[in-house]
């Protein structure tokens, strides 16, 4: 695979899982909701070049988590702040989406957000333009910059859909796509993007064996030969056990666990949560870890984090079927010029959730994402 879809952002950066090298650092992150406390003093501390996965029952707060990352949601306490490989430091806490994106977080979502009624290779054009150089003056008039920027946008565009394995479908329309070109097709928008972080909200969800399998290698070769560090929330646990440099857990709004994936599935407070649910889940859980060891052998020390005991779960996690939206993806159809805000982010409290795309008009291109979800959708960031 040609490495050539790496960007100026990605180029040379170095995979260094485990190391101490900080891009994204979250700390005593708390959002509430009212009288929900959703986040209670959440810490993240993901290393440049890993792969690091949230997991946790329905309702853990994982996806409240991304938001709070990505600007959709701010938390009331806490910081968040993203290192460069540059160095520099930028506080993530209430920031607008396309700000978040533009420093070099991209995301996708559980409802898959694309151009339904655009090709493939307009969709990731579209994500791929929010990097363009030239001006709007540039572009109206057709000068010479802005013809330049087109051609860059295109090629990356094709280089991307032939990096997630959609070379032949460049001109299908996306609403038409299978769901797992769907969510290949959304990863590859949230590349064009130039991302030094993906966060990647259930990836899995909604696709078949042989997708799943194409996205673990999908998600390796986005770490390893983009060097890009990778977030994910996923249910399914043979994915996550595969992929996961380390695991986070969350139940009920709490870091419960953190540390190598051996290490988070023999943790009492994970298998308490996770048999608390759903004793065939915890059996899901433990038979991916023996499935790992039988396959790789040893797993790696890696630094362990908290690790205080909650209570469990009354709600399971079950393989792929957490995302309450798998195959409902509302977004096939929509219209692309709409606003992707939406922005009425009505968390009940009125102060926690912010407007979710930061009132782009470019219509969710500044975050790599399409416009067009529901209110709904919108007010959960899913
Ligand atoms: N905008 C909001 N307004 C009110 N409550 C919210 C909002 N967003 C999330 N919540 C609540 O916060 C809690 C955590 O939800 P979240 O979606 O983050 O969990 P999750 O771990 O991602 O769950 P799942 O695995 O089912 O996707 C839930 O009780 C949810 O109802």
């Amino acid at each position: 695979m040609s490495t050539d879809v790496k960007s100026d952002a990605t180029a040379g950066a170095q995979p260094s899982a485990g190391g101490t090298d900080l891009v994204l650092q979250a700390s005593d992150v708390t959002l509430r909701f009212g009288g929900l406390t959703c986040l209670d003093h959440v810490d993240v501390n993901m290393c440049r070049g890993e792969v690091l996965a949230v997991i946790g029952p329905n309702g853990a707060g994982k996806t409240s988590l991304f938001n709070s990352l990505t600007g959709a949601y701010t938390p009331q306490e806490g910081k968040i702040v993203f290192r460069s490989k540059d160095g520099d430091e930028k506080s993530l806490l209430g920031s607008k989406p396309h700000i978040v994106n533009r420093v070099g977080v991209a995301r996708t979502f559980q409802n898959i957000r694309l151009f339904g009624a655009l090709t493939a290779l307009e969709n990731v054009k579209i994500a791929a333009e929010t990097r363009l150089k030239a001006g709007p003056v540039s572009i109206m008039l057709g000068l010479p910059n802005a013809r330049k920027a087109e051609r860059l946008s295109d090629e990356r565009a094709h280089r991307l859909l032939k990096f997630v394995g959609l070379e032949d479908k460049l001109n299908e329309i996306a609403g038409s796509l299978s769901y797992g070109d769907q969510r290949s097709l959304e990863i590859a928008r949230a590349l064009a993007t130039d991302p030094q972080v993906l966060l990647l909200d259930e990836p899995a969800a909604g696709t078949n064996p042989t997708e799943k399998l194409e996205l673990e290698q999908l998600i390796r070769r986005i770490n390893t030969e983009l060097g890009i560090s990778v977030l994910l929330i996923e249910h399914d646990m043979r994915l996550v056990m595969s992929v996961a440099d380390r695991v986070m857990v969350l139940n009920f709004g709490k870091k419960i666990a953190e540390g190598t994936p051996s290490e988070v599935q023999q943790h009492p407070a994970v298998i308490e949560a996770y048999l608390g649910a759903s004793a065939e889940d915890a059996e899901v859980v433990q038979a991916a870890i023996a499935e790992q060891h039988a396959a790789d052998g040893p797993e790696e020390p890696a630094s362990a984090g908290s690790a205080s005991e909650e209570p469990g779960s009354d709600e399971p996690a079950s393989e792929d079927s957490g995302s309450d939206d798998s195959g409902s993806d509302d977004s096939a159809s929509e219209d692309p010029t709409s606003d992707e805000a939406g922005s009425d982010d009505s968390a009940s409290d009125g102060s926690a959730a912010d407007d979710a795309d930061g009132a782009s008009s470019d219509a969710g291109s500044s975050d790599g994402t399409a416009p067009g979800e529901t209110a709904a959708d919108e007010e959960s960031g899913k």
